[in-house]
């Protein structure tokens, strides 16, 4: 197994969520997520450190003007990062391999700052289905909904393209994905 942090990423209702929580459950000494940061409020029983480091959007400016994020954005008037920090944390104090559920803003500046990750962009068969599977999920509005597709076809167009990523995981059948992405993983790598 390598210990170089895994990238997952892929248009919103593909299932990262979904196929992170089963890496996780079935490997729970293995991987780690990191702590990402945030100028939002916690929400109760969010807590410090754990759910995410909050910060006060001064301070979050200034570690932006610090370079100590991989990446960050703005989402709903507030600002989200995933610092440098927080990834080395996961590899160096828990011995784990870090694994970054970042959407493609997000993964075009992680390629940027040089982190030696491996990219894995997970997508349903069609647009289609990722349109029936955002609404079934029935945690977003319609017109929030709408505004995740819109965004789709564009990474659609980004992830299709082999050159973006080391490794695709079509989510069609939930255990032919996992067990794709898993041998994936955990298959001795070829330098690339
Ligand atoms: N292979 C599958 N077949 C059918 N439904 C699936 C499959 N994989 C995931 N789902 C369902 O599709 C919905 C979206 O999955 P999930 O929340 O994991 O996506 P996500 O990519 O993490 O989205 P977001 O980026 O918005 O967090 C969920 O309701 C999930 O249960």
């Amino acid at each position: 197994m390598h210990g170089r942090p895994i990238v997952i990423s892929g248009p919103s209702g593909s299932g990262k969520s979904t196929l992170i929580n089963l890496l996780f459950k079935e490997y729970p000494e293995t991987f780690g997520f990191s702590v990402s940061h945030t100028t939002r409020k916690p929400r109760p029983g969010e807590e410090n450190g754990i759910a995410y480091h909050f910060v006060s959007n001064e301070a979050m400016k200034q570690l932006i003007a610090e370079k100590r994020f991989l990446e960050h954005a703005a989402f709903a008037g507030n600002l989200y990062g995933t610092s440098l920090a927080a990834v080395d944390h996961v590899i160096n104090m828990h011995n784990k391999v870090c694994l970054l559920d970042i959407d493609l803003q997000g993964v075009r500046r992680v390629r940027e700052s040089g982190l030696q990750a491996r990219y894995i962009f997970v997508r349903p068969k069609s647009l289609t289905t990722l349109e029936e599977r955002l609404r079934s999920r029935g945690t977003e509005t319609e017109e929030a909904v709408q505004k995740r597709l819109e965004r789709a076809k564009d990474e659609w167009a980004y992830g299709m393209d082999p050159k973006n990523f080391d490794h695709v995981v079509v989510n069609d059948d939930l255990d032919k994905a996992y067990t794709d992405l898993r041998d994936y993983i955990f298959a001795p790598q070829k330098s690339k």
